[in-house]
Protein backbone atom coordinates (compact mmCIF):
# COMPACT_ATOMS: atom_id res chain seq x y z
CA UNK A 1 0.00 0.00 0.00
CA UNK A 2 0.84 3.35 -0.64
CA UNK A 3 1.64 5.95 2.32
CA UNK A 4 -1.78 7.46 0.77
CA UNK A 5 -3.43 3.93 0.86
CA UNK A 6 -2.91 3.57 4.41
CA UNK A 7 -3.86 6.87 5.49
CA UNK A 8 -6.90 6.42 3.36
CA UNK A 9 -6.96 3.43 5.58
CA UNK A 10 -7.21 4.59 8.77
CA UNK A 11 -9.47 7.07 8.01
CA UNK A 12 -12.35 4.76 7.04
CA UNK A 13 -11.13 2.42 10.43
CA UNK A 14 -11.60 5.69 12.44
CA UNK A 15 -14.41 6.68 11.17
CA UNK A 16 -16.49 3.09 11.88
CA UNK A 17 -15.01 3.81 15.35
CA UNK A 18 -16.44 7.23 16.12
CA UNK A 19 -19.55 5.63 15.01
CA UNK A 20 -19.49 3.06 18.04
CA UNK A 21 -17.10 0.30 16.80
CA UNK A 22 -14.47 -0.83 19.50
CA UNK A 23 -11.11 0.07 17.96
CA UNK A 24 -9.73 -3.57 17.81
CA UNK A 25 -13.54 -5.00 16.16
CA UNK A 26 -12.84 -1.92 13.79
CA UNK A 27 -9.05 -2.67 12.73
CA UNK A 28 -10.16 -6.37 12.81
CA UNK A 29 -13.20 -5.97 10.11
CA UNK A 30 -10.66 -3.87 8.05
CA UNK A 31 -7.93 -6.33 8.08
CA UNK A 32 -10.78 -9.45 6.65
CA UNK A 33 -11.84 -7.12 3.84
CA UNK A 34 -8.26 -5.89 2.50
CA UNK A 35 -6.22 -9.00 1.60
CA UNK A 36 -4.14 -6.85 -0.24
CA UNK A 37 -2.54 -4.92 2.70
CA UNK A 38 0.36 -7.42 3.91
CA UNK A 39 1.71 -7.39 7.89
CA UNK A 40 3.79 -3.76 7.52
CA UNK A 41 0.30 -2.38 5.58
CA UNK A 42 -1.45 -3.47 8.76
CA UNK A 43 0.95 -2.38 11.56
CA UNK A 44 1.14 1.27 9.76
CA UNK A 45 -2.69 1.73 9.76
CA UNK A 46 -2.94 0.61 13.22
CA UNK A 47 -0.50 2.92 14.80
CA UNK A 48 -2.03 5.66 12.76
CA UNK A 49 -5.95 5.10 14.32
CA UNK A 50 -4.24 4.23 17.76
CA UNK A 51 -2.47 8.08 17.48
CA UNK A 52 -5.03 9.40 16.22
CA UNK A 53 -7.51 8.24 19.44
CA UNK A 54 -4.33 9.26 21.68
CA UNK A 55 -4.79 12.69 20.09
CA UNK A 56 -8.61 12.73 19.03
CA UNK A 57 -8.81 16.52 20.38
CA UNK A 58 -5.75 18.12 19.51
CA UNK A 59 -5.37 16.19 15.90
CA UNK A 60 -9.85 17.54 15.39
CA UNK A 61 -8.89 20.60 16.11
CA UNK A 62 -5.53 20.78 14.00
CA UNK A 63 -7.22 18.81 10.80
CA UNK A 64 -10.85 20.86 11.37
CA UNK A 65 -13.57 18.35 11.73
CA UNK A 66 -14.12 15.42 14.53
CA UNK A 67 -14.32 12.37 11.51
CA UNK A 68 -11.54 10.18 10.36
CA UNK A 69 -10.27 12.64 7.52
CA UNK A 70 -9.95 15.34 10.35
CA UNK A 71 -8.03 13.44 12.81
CA UNK A 72 -5.61 12.20 10.00
CA UNK A 73 -5.00 15.59 8.69
CA UNK A 74 -4.53 16.75 11.85
CA UNK A 75 -2.03 14.42 12.96
CA UNK A 76 0.07 15.13 10.44
CA UNK A 77 -0.11 18.38 10.98
CA UNK A 78 0.94 17.61 14.82
CA UNK A 79 3.71 15.45 13.05
CA UNK A 80 5.07 18.17 11.07
CA UNK A 81 4.25 16.05 7.55
CA UNK A 82 2.07 18.37 5.07
CA UNK A 83 -1.04 16.42 4.33
CA UNK A 84 -1.58 17.53 0.98
CA UNK A 85 1.60 14.96 0.15
CA UNK A 86 -0.53 11.83 0.87
CA UNK A 87 -4.19 13.65 0.52
CA UNK A 88 -3.52 14.05 -3.32
CA UNK A 89 -6.69 12.10 -4.72
CA UNK A 90 -4.22 9.75 -7.05
CA UNK A 91 -4.74 5.93 -6.74
CA UNK A 92 -6.70 4.91 -3.35
CA UNK A 93 -5.51 8.33 -1.28
CA UNK A 94 -7.84 10.65 0.10
CA UNK A 95 -8.84 13.36 -1.79
CA UNK A 96 -6.73 16.30 -2.11
CA UNK A 97 -7.70 19.35 0.91
CA UNK A 98 -10.43 21.50 0.56
CA UNK A 99 -10.01 25.19 0.81
CA UNK A 100 -11.71 25.30 4.64
CA UNK A 101 -9.17 22.22 5.01
CA UNK A 102 -6.09 24.54 3.65
CA UNK A 103 -7.22 27.54 5.64
CA UNK A 104 -7.84 25.57 9.10
CA UNK A 105 -5.95 28.08 12.13
CA UNK A 106 -5.22 25.87 15.38
CA UNK A 107 -2.70 28.46 16.35
CA UNK A 108 -4.39 29.06 19.47
CA UNK A 109 -5.38 25.84 21.11
CA UNK A 110 -6.66 25.99 24.60
CA UNK A 111 -4.95 24.27 27.31
CA UNK A 112 -7.69 20.79 27.94
CA UNK A 113 -7.21 20.30 23.73
CA UNK A 114 -3.56 20.47 23.70
CA UNK A 115 -3.48 17.88 26.28
CA UNK A 116 -5.70 15.67 24.54
CA UNK A 117 -8.41 15.33 27.82
CA UNK A 118 -12.25 15.65 28.36
CA UNK A 119 -12.81 18.95 29.93
CA UNK A 120 -13.89 17.38 33.48
CA UNK A 121 -10.93 15.39 33.11
CA UNK A 122 -8.70 17.76 32.35
CA UNK A 123 -9.88 19.73 35.84
CA UNK A 124 -10.02 16.47 38.08
CA UNK A 125 -6.04 16.06 36.85
CA UNK A 126 -5.41 19.87 37.53
CA UNK A 127 -6.65 18.71 41.10
CA UNK A 128 -5.26 15.18 41.99
CA UNK A 129 -1.99 15.47 39.99
CA UNK A 130 -1.18 19.16 40.35
CA UNK A 131 2.05 20.73 38.81
CA UNK A 132 2.49 16.77 37.11
CA UNK A 133 -0.66 17.07 35.53
CA UNK A 134 0.60 18.70 32.06
CA UNK A 135 3.40 16.02 31.73
CA UNK A 136 1.19 12.85 32.74
CA UNK A 137 -1.47 14.26 29.84
CA UNK A 138 1.38 14.19 27.49
CA UNK A 139 2.56 10.97 28.51
CA UNK A 140 -0.48 9.67 27.58
CA UNK A 141 -0.39 10.99 23.93
CA UNK A 142 2.43 9.24 23.22
CA UNK A 143 2.35 5.25 22.38
CA UNK A 144 3.06 3.03 25.15
CA UNK A 145 6.85 1.10 25.37
CA UNK A 146 5.97 -2.88 25.13
CA UNK A 147 7.75 -4.50 28.30
CA UNK A 148 8.60 -7.64 29.39
CA UNK A 149 8.59 -9.90 32.71
CA UNK A 150 11.22 -12.49 32.79
CA UNK A 151 10.01 -14.98 35.10
CA UNK A 152 12.23 -15.41 38.26
CA UNK A 153 11.17 -18.95 38.84
CA UNK A 154 12.83 -20.20 35.78
CA UNK A 155 15.74 -16.92 34.49
CA UNK A 156 17.29 -14.19 34.99
CA UNK A 157 16.18 -11.15 33.41
CA UNK A 158 20.01 -10.99 31.66
CA UNK A 159 19.13 -14.19 30.50
CA UNK A 160 16.13 -13.23 29.23
CA UNK A 161 17.95 -10.48 27.08
CA UNK A 162 21.09 -12.47 26.26
CA UNK A 163 18.56 -15.01 24.33
CA UNK A 164 16.60 -12.45 22.62
CA UNK A 165 19.20 -10.66 21.35
CA UNK A 166 20.34 -13.95 19.57
CA UNK A 167 16.74 -13.39 18.06
CA UNK A 168 17.16 -10.13 16.49
CA UNK A 169 14.89 -8.91 19.67
CA UNK A 170 16.59 -5.83 21.58
CA UNK A 171 15.79 -5.81 25.39
CA UNK A 172 17.33 -3.53 28.14
CA UNK A 173 16.44 -3.73 31.96
CA UNK A 174 14.56 -1.32 33.44
CA UNK A 175 15.00 0.64 37.11
CA UNK A 176 10.79 -0.92 38.25
CA UNK A 177 11.26 -4.01 39.20
CA UNK A 178 14.45 -6.61 38.69
CA UNK A 179 12.23 -8.11 36.36
CA UNK A 180 11.69 -5.72 33.85
CA UNK A 181 12.78 -5.33 30.77
CA UNK A 182 11.72 -3.12 27.86
CA UNK A 183 11.62 -4.38 23.75
CA UNK A 184 12.98 -1.97 21.27
CA UNK A 185 13.58 -3.60 17.69
CA UNK A 186 11.74 -7.53 17.16
CA UNK A 187 9.02 -6.54 19.51
CA UNK A 188 6.42 -8.36 17.10
CA UNK A 189 8.47 -11.56 17.00
CA UNK A 190 8.29 -12.34 21.07
CA UNK A 191 5.23 -14.20 21.07
CA UNK A 192 6.35 -16.46 18.60
CA UNK A 193 10.02 -17.27 20.50
CA UNK A 194 10.57 -20.37 21.82
CA UNK A 195 11.37 -19.06 25.23
CA UNK A 196 8.39 -16.99 25.34
CA UNK A 197 6.49 -20.68 24.81
CA UNK A 198 8.62 -22.19 27.95
CA UNK A 199 7.34 -19.65 29.94
CA UNK A 200 10.25 -17.87 30.78
CA UNK A 201 8.93 -14.30 29.93
CA UNK A 202 5.27 -12.81 30.34
CA UNK A 203 4.42 -9.17 28.18
CA UNK A 204 3.86 -7.02 31.33
CA UNK A 205 3.72 -3.72 31.73
CA UNK A 206 7.05 -2.60 34.28
CA UNK A 207 4.94 -0.26 36.85
CA UNK A 208 2.50 -3.24 37.09
CA UNK A 209 5.31 -5.49 37.93
CA UNK A 210 6.61 -3.02 40.39
CA UNK A 211 3.24 -3.27 41.98
CA UNK A 212 3.37 -7.13 41.87
CA UNK A 213 6.33 -7.17 43.89
CA UNK A 214 5.43 -5.03 46.46
CA UNK A 215 2.24 -7.13 47.83
CA UNK A 216 3.56 -8.91 50.90
CA UNK A 217 3.22 -12.37 50.66
CA UNK A 218 3.85 -14.99 53.44
CA UNK A 219 6.01 -17.87 52.68
CA UNK A 220 3.91 -20.83 52.20
CA UNK A 221 0.90 -18.97 53.05
CA UNK A 222 -2.80 -18.91 51.20
CA UNK A 223 -2.87 -15.72 48.84
CA UNK A 224 -5.99 -14.94 46.86
CA UNK A 225 -6.67 -12.65 44.03
CA UNK A 226 -10.26 -11.78 44.49
CA UNK A 227 -9.91 -9.49 40.60
CA UNK A 228 -7.38 -11.65 38.79
CA UNK A 229 -8.51 -11.18 35.02
CA UNK A 230 -6.14 -12.69 32.76
CA UNK A 231 -3.95 -13.30 35.90
CA UNK A 232 -0.86 -10.96 34.61
CA UNK A 233 -0.43 -10.40 38.93
CA UNK A 234 -1.93 -13.20 40.14
CA UNK A 235 1.49 -15.13 38.23
CA UNK A 236 4.23 -12.42 38.67
CA UNK A 237 3.28 -12.58 41.94
CA UNK A 238 3.13 -16.58 42.37
CA UNK A 239 6.66 -16.00 40.67
CA UNK A 240 8.19 -15.06 43.92
CA UNK A 241 7.89 -17.57 46.33
CA UNK A 242 6.17 -21.14 46.95
CA UNK A 243 2.70 -21.10 48.81
CA UNK A 244 -0.78 -21.98 47.45
CA UNK A 245 -1.89 -19.55 44.69
CA UNK A 246 -6.28 -18.92 43.98
CA UNK A 247 -7.63 -16.93 41.38
CA UNK A 248 -11.27 -15.52 41.36
CA UNK A 249 -13.04 -13.05 38.72
CA UNK A 250 -16.73 -12.26 38.79
CA UNK A 251 -16.44 -12.75 35.37
CA UNK A 252 -15.36 -16.29 34.55
CA UNK A 253 -14.76 -15.51 30.84
CA UNK A 254 -11.78 -13.64 31.82
CA UNK A 255 -9.88 -16.09 33.28
CA UNK A 256 -10.20 -18.58 30.39
CA UNK A 257 -6.46 -17.53 29.72
CA UNK A 258 -5.12 -18.34 33.07
CA UNK A 259 -4.54 -21.52 33.42
CA UNK A 260 -2.82 -22.09 30.03
CA UNK A 261 -0.50 -19.26 31.43
CA UNK A 262 0.06 -20.43 34.79
CA UNK A 263 1.24 -24.18 33.29
CA UNK A 264 3.34 -22.66 30.71
CA UNK A 265 5.18 -20.36 33.50
CA UNK A 266 5.40 -23.16 35.88
CA UNK A 267 2.91 -22.01 38.60
CA UNK A 268 -0.02 -23.52 39.74
CA UNK A 269 -2.74 -21.48 40.37
CA UNK A 270 -6.45 -22.74 41.51
CA UNK A 271 -9.31 -21.21 39.98
CA UNK A 272 -12.29 -20.40 42.25
CA UNK A 273 -15.71 -19.43 41.40
CA UNK A 274 -17.12 -18.51 44.81
CA UNK A 275 -14.13 -18.17 47.09
CA UNK A 276 -14.57 -19.13 51.11
CA UNK A 277 -12.15 -19.31 53.95
CA UNK A 278 -9.62 -17.39 55.02
CA UNK A 279 -6.32 -16.15 53.14
CA UNK A 280 -2.98 -14.25 54.36
CA UNK A 281 -3.21 -11.87 51.41
CA UNK A 282 -5.82 -10.87 49.59
CA UNK A 283 -5.31 -8.66 46.51
CA UNK A 284 -7.94 -6.60 44.66
CA UNK A 285 -7.12 -5.39 41.20
CA UNK A 286 -9.95 -3.51 40.82
CA UNK A 287 -12.27 -2.50 37.62
CA UNK A 288 -11.50 1.19 37.36
CA UNK A 289 -11.23 4.31 34.99
CA UNK A 290 -7.72 2.90 33.64
CA UNK A 291 -6.32 6.27 33.43
CA UNK A 292 -3.24 5.23 33.89
CA UNK A 293 -2.81 3.33 30.72
CA UNK A 294 -5.09 5.39 28.69
CA UNK A 295 -2.29 5.44 26.02
CA UNK A 296 -3.12 1.55 25.44
CA UNK A 297 -6.69 2.36 24.96
CA UNK A 298 -7.33 5.53 24.04
CA UNK A 299 -11.07 5.12 23.36
CA UNK A 300 -11.35 4.58 27.33
CA UNK A 301 -10.21 7.88 28.23
CA UNK A 302 -13.14 9.68 25.84
CA UNK A 303 -16.09 7.12 26.76
CA UNK A 304 -15.25 7.86 30.99
CA UNK A 305 -18.02 10.28 32.17
CA UNK A 306 -18.69 10.94 35.67
CA UNK A 307 -21.45 8.81 35.70
CA UNK A 308 -19.35 5.47 35.15
CA UNK A 309 -16.40 6.98 37.31
CA UNK A 310 -19.15 7.20 40.47
CA UNK A 311 -20.34 3.96 38.77
CA UNK A 312 -16.98 1.92 39.54
CA UNK A 313 -16.55 3.47 42.59
CA UNK A 314 -19.37 1.82 43.95
CA UNK A 315 -18.54 -1.45 42.61
CA UNK A 316 -14.90 -0.80 43.75
CA UNK A 317 -16.16 -0.50 47.28
CA UNK A 318 -18.34 -3.23 47.01
CA UNK A 319 -15.22 -5.67 45.98
CA UNK A 320 -13.39 -4.11 48.96
CA UNK A 321 -15.93 -5.10 51.66
CA UNK A 322 -16.66 -8.47 49.97
CA UNK A 323 -12.52 -9.58 50.22
CA UNK A 324 -11.98 -8.07 53.70
CA UNK A 325 -14.27 -10.83 54.62
CA UNK A 326 -11.70 -13.30 53.26
CA UNK A 327 -8.66 -11.74 54.80
CA UNK A 328 -6.91 -13.62 57.72
CA UNK A 329 -6.57 -11.96 61.13
CA UNK A 330 -3.32 -10.32 61.15
CA UNK A 331 -3.26 -10.88 57.04
CA UNK A 332 -3.19 -8.46 54.44
CA UNK A 333 -5.61 -6.29 51.76
CA UNK A 334 -3.54 -5.49 48.86
CA UNK A 335 -6.14 -2.80 47.15
CA UNK A 336 -4.77 -1.64 43.76
CA UNK A 337 -5.87 0.04 40.51
CA UNK A 338 -4.56 1.55 36.86
CA UNK A 339 -6.16 5.24 38.14
CA UNK A 340 -4.80 8.49 38.30
CA UNK A 341 -8.26 9.50 40.00
CA UNK A 342 -7.55 10.21 44.00
CA UNK A 343 -11.22 9.06 43.67
CA UNK A 344 -10.62 5.33 42.86
CA UNK A 345 -7.38 5.71 45.05
CA UNK A 346 -6.83 7.05 48.69
CA UNK A 347 -10.51 8.20 48.94
CA UNK A 348 -11.63 4.79 48.12
CA UNK A 349 -9.12 3.78 51.00
CA UNK A 350 -10.16 6.15 53.46
CA UNK A 351 -13.67 5.41 53.04
CA UNK A 352 -13.08 1.76 53.13
CA UNK A 353 -11.11 2.49 56.91
CA UNK A 354 -14.34 4.28 57.65
CA UNK A 355 -16.45 1.29 57.29
CA UNK A 356 -13.90 -1.42 58.09
CA UNK A 357 -12.28 -0.04 61.81
CA UNK A 358 -10.47 -3.80 61.59
CA UNK A 359 -8.09 -2.58 58.97
CA UNK A 360 -5.75 0.10 58.58
CA UNK A 361 -3.48 1.47 55.89
CA UNK A 362 0.09 0.16 56.27
CA UNK A 363 1.42 2.15 52.77
CA UNK A 364 0.33 3.52 49.97
CA UNK A 365 2.66 3.64 46.70
CA UNK A 366 1.43 5.54 43.00
CA UNK A 367 3.00 4.81 39.99
CA UNK A 368 2.86 7.84 37.57
CA UNK A 369 2.68 6.64 33.49
CA UNK A 370 5.88 7.73 32.18
CA UNK A 371 8.51 5.88 29.75
CA UNK A 372 9.11 3.31 32.41
CA UNK A 373 5.86 2.56 32.84
CA UNK A 374 2.16 2.91 33.18
CA UNK A 375 -0.08 4.37 35.98
CA UNK A 376 -0.99 2.45 39.16
CA UNK A 377 -1.88 2.61 42.83
CA UNK A 378 -1.49 0.02 45.59
CA UNK A 379 -2.53 0.59 48.97
CA UNK A 380 -1.19 -2.39 51.49
CA UNK A 381 -3.94 -2.93 54.20
CA UNK A 382 -3.67 -4.83 57.40
CA UNK A 383 -6.80 -6.81 59.37
CA UNK A 384 -6.33 -7.21 62.85
CA UNK A 385 -8.36 -10.08 64.84
CA UNK A 386 -12.09 -10.06 63.70
CA UNK A 387 -14.50 -8.10 66.04
CA UNK A 388 -12.31 -5.34 66.71
CA UNK A 389 -14.93 -3.03 65.76
C1 LIG B 1 -8.24 -4.47 36.38
S1 LIG B 1 -8.97 -5.96 35.91
C2 LIG B 1 -7.90 -7.16 36.60
C3 LIG B 1 -6.59 -7.32 35.84
C4 LIG B 1 -5.72 -8.46 36.35
N1 LIG B 1 -5.52 -8.42 37.78
C5 LIG B 1 -4.35 -8.50 35.68
O1 LIG B 1 -3.34 -8.11 36.26
O2 LIG B 1 -4.32 -8.93 34.52
C6 LIG B 1 -10.36 -6.04 36.96
C7 LIG B 1 -11.11 -7.35 36.95
O3 LIG B 1 -12.12 -7.30 37.96
C8 LIG B 1 -13.19 -8.13 37.56
N2 LIG B 1 -14.37 -7.80 38.38
C9 LIG B 1 -15.32 -6.86 38.17
N3 LIG B 1 -16.23 -6.86 39.17
C10 LIG B 1 -15.83 -7.81 40.05
C11 LIG B 1 -16.35 -8.29 41.29
N4 LIG B 1 -17.46 -7.77 41.81
N5 LIG B 1 -15.69 -9.29 41.91
C12 LIG B 1 -14.55 -9.82 41.37
N6 LIG B 1 -14.02 -9.41 40.19
C13 LIG B 1 -14.64 -8.41 39.55
C14 LIG B 1 -13.31 -7.85 36.07
O4 LIG B 1 -13.98 -8.90 35.42
C15 LIG B 1 -11.85 -7.70 35.65
O5 LIG B 1 -11.34 -8.89 35.13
Amino acid sequence: MTPGGRAAAAIEVLDRILAGAAAEQALTTWGRNSRYAGSKDRAAVRDLVFSALRRRRSAAAMGGAEDGRGLILGLLRQNGQEPSGLFTGEGYAPDPLSVDEKAADWSALPPQVKADLPDWVYATFGRDLGDNADRVAAVLRERAPVHIRSNRRRISREAVAATLKQDGIEARPLVLSDTALEIGEGARRLRSTTLFADGQFELQDAASQALSDRVPLMPGGRFLDYCAGGGGKTLAIAARLDGDFFAHDANPQRLRDLPERAERAGIKVVILERPDGIYDTVLCDVPCSGSGAWRRSPEAKWRLTPDRLAELRRVQADILDKAARRVAPGGILAYATCSLFHDENDMQVDEFLVRNHRFSLVQAFRWAPSDEGDGFYLAILTGAQPGID
